[in-house]
């Protein structure tokens, strides 16, 4: 039997199960990736106040030491970060990055998650930008993000969303693929790649009009598992692409308010 190649993921639990490490761990699985994570965070959605948010972020030390036991016991062929949601765990995970220096980082800077803010909004983002971006080998913006990360107010065509993305690659990330989503105008969800030497689209129809649980970060697991298998960048988020719409028109419906990504067959 071959040896499945390993993904170290960084992310935050979503307890429900539609988002966060747990989708993280489901799309490694499904695309033949052995998935290591160290827990950012816990974000517990309060079914009393209309779902929102309860975030929790781990302490710093314990993120260190669960990548210290991952780093030990393994050799990633790609890492995946998620949630991280305050500084001291953004500088954490700085840390290890550049100590261990790990091949096909992709990192999804989860700023908002469904039209809420995770932590206290500014600095995170700010530190976000300066400290871990850098690193990056590609970067995962939702529309929203996009317009923070590159200071453009409103992201409304496509050529906005390339335009994005070359911005958001000046802040040091090799690759920047900005995902039009539902927001995208017209028919389709689009999500548009700059490469460092040129813009690409990733173009699949809408199902429905509305978000979906979980596919930021499947998009950003399944092109990082693709990474890890060895695909180079255009082949990985081509079959991201193809997998998370996939689980969106395979999505499942619970209490929450948006529907779950799932990720099965
Ligand atoms: N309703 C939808 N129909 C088809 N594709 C979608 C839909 N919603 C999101 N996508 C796609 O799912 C991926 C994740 O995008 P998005 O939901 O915008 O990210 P995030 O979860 O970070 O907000 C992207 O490839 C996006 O184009
Ligand atoms: C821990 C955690 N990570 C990531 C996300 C982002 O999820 P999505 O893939 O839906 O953008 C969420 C959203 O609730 C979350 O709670």
């Amino acid at each position: 039997m071959s040896k499945p190649p390993v993904t170290f993921v960084i992310a935050g639990s979503e307890s429900t199960g539609g988002a966060g490490v747990q989708a993280d761990l489901r799309t490694l699985q499904e695309l033949g990736v052995y998935g290591a994570a160290a827990l950012s965070c816990i974000v517990a959605f309060d079914p009393k106040d209309d779902w929102n948010h309860r975030f929790v972020p781990v302490d710093a030390q314990v993120i260190r030491h669960q990548a210290e036991a991952i780093l030990a016991d393994w050799q990633p062929a790609s890492v995946k970060i998620g949630m991280l949601g305050a500084v001291p765990t953004i500088e954490a995970v700085r840390d290890i990055l550049t100590e261990a220096k790990l091949p096909n980082i992709v990192l999804d800077p989860v700023l908002i998650c469904k039209g809420q803010e995770p932590g206290a909004a500014l600095d995170i983002d700010n530190s976000l930008r300066a400290e871990v971006l850098p690193l990056a080998d590609v970067l995962t913006p939702n529309k929203i993000e996009a317009e923070i990360l590159s200071g453009i107010e409103s992201l409304e065509s496509i050529a906005d969303l390339g335009e994005a993305a070359k911005r958001i690659a000046e802040h040091g990330a090799k690759a920047v693929l900005v995902k039009g989503g539902v927001d995208t105008p017209g028919q389709h969800a689009v999500d548009v790649l700059w490469d460092g030497s040129e813009l690409v689209e990733f173009s699949r129809p809408k199902i429905g009009e509305n978000r979906v649980s979980g596919a930021g970060d499947s998009l950003a697991s399944a092109i990082s598992a693709g990474l890890a298998h060895g695909q180079d960048l255009h082949t990985a988020v081509e079959n991201a692409k193809e997998f998370v719409t996939a689980g969106i028109q395979r999505a499942i419906t619970a209490e929450t308010p948006f529907d779950v990504v799932w990720q099965g067959k």
